[in-house]
């Protein structure tokens, strides 16, 4: 999978994904109230939104972009309707050729790790008959609970050909609190790297490995010196946009083949259309502000790329 990525990238020229994170508030009245009508305002009226709201935005990228990022926490808190548009999302995704990564960030002890990476990334066996129930490409991985939580994803990942993200610096802004503490002198992210570096020498794709880390565009120093410490990672850099990060911010996060990162974009494409900039597209032309976001996202990018 981790070829499939790298391919993708070289193709689009955008080392970009588009996070599909729909709140119900993003979602144009129009697609709303077309859901409703046809559900009633229920559960499955909301994820009948949600995913329509997901395959116009699709539709109007697939082609200027490698991947996507649905993050299944917008999805569960519409109970099982919503799990349901999340499978329908990934599945339509794949069908248009994306990569999906699936940002589960799960993590357990070892045997319930195992079970999450069947579901997601793996296949499960029911009487004489295999399953793969969500099959998203790569997923987020929450390494917090050591080599033990982490393996059996990397396990699934070897059998089946896919891939994991695994969270070393997060965005937000209390990540420091646990992940910048010093030990030996050295924060808790650079020995959480260093880890990833060594699970990921025995995953290798063609040139990069298929052990993956998350470090936030929000911590551009911390980036760089991640970037020297994981070589062969894929760095997916959450945090552009929305959350303040901007392609300038961002060049040190990318190795000199101008691969390496892949940068997202949630509420900053899908919900474009609410935003001052785009605001001329107008709630009936959603999709074409979240186009009009993923073109300046990648110029600004690109951009910044070239002139460093
Ligand atoms: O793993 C992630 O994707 C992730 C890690 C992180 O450190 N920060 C972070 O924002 N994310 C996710 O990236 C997305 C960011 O959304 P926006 O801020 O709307 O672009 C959300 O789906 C977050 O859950």
């Amino acid at each position: 999978m981790i070829n499939q990525l790298v391919s993708n990238i070289k193709k689009t020229g955008a080392p970009i994904v588009v996070g599909l994170d729909p709140m119900l508030s993003y979602i144009p009245e129009q697609v709303q109230k077309k859901a409703f009508a046809e559900f009633g305002e229920t559960l499955e009226g909301a994820a009948e939104a949600i995913w329509q709201f997901n395959k116009e935005i699709v539709d109007k990228t697939y082609d200027l972009i490698p991947a996507v990022k649905p993050q299944i926490a917008m999805y569960e808190q519409f109970g099982i309707p919503g799990l349901t548009a999340f499978k329908k999302t990934v599945d339509y995704c794949k069908e248009k050729g994306l990569v999906v990564i699936g940002d589960i960030k799960r993590g357990d002890i070892g045997s319930t790790s195992a079970a999450y990476a069947t579901g997601h990334i793996g296949k499960v066996q029911v009487g004489g008959n295999t399953f793969a129930p969500f099959d998203e490409d790569f997923v987020t991985v929450n390494p917090y609970l050591g080599s033990d939580g982490v393996k059996p994803f990397i396990d699934v990942c070897k059998k089946e050909q896919k891939g994991l993200f695994i969270l070393v610096k997060t965005s937000n802004p209390s990540s420091g609190e646990f992940q910048d503490q010093l030990i030996d002198g050295r924060p808790l992210y650079e020995l959480v790297g260093e880890k990833v570096n060594e699970w990921g020498q025995e995953c290798m794709g063609c040139s990069y490995s298929y052990v993956g880390a998350v470090v936030g565009a929000t911590y551009p120093e911390m980036g760089k010196v991640l970037r020297k410490i994981m070589p062969k990672a894929y760095i997916l850099v959450p945090g552009y946009g929305a959350q303040g990060g901007q392609g300038k911010d961002l060049v040190h996060f990318f190795n000199e083949d101008g691969l390496g990162a892949i940068v997202n974009s949630s509420r900053g494409i899908i919900a474009a259309y609410k935003q001052e900039k785009y605001a001329s597209f107008g709630a009936e032309a959603f999709g074409d502000a979240s186009r009009a976001a993923v073109e300046d996202m990648i110029a600004d990018i690109r951009g910044a790329l070239e002139n460093r």
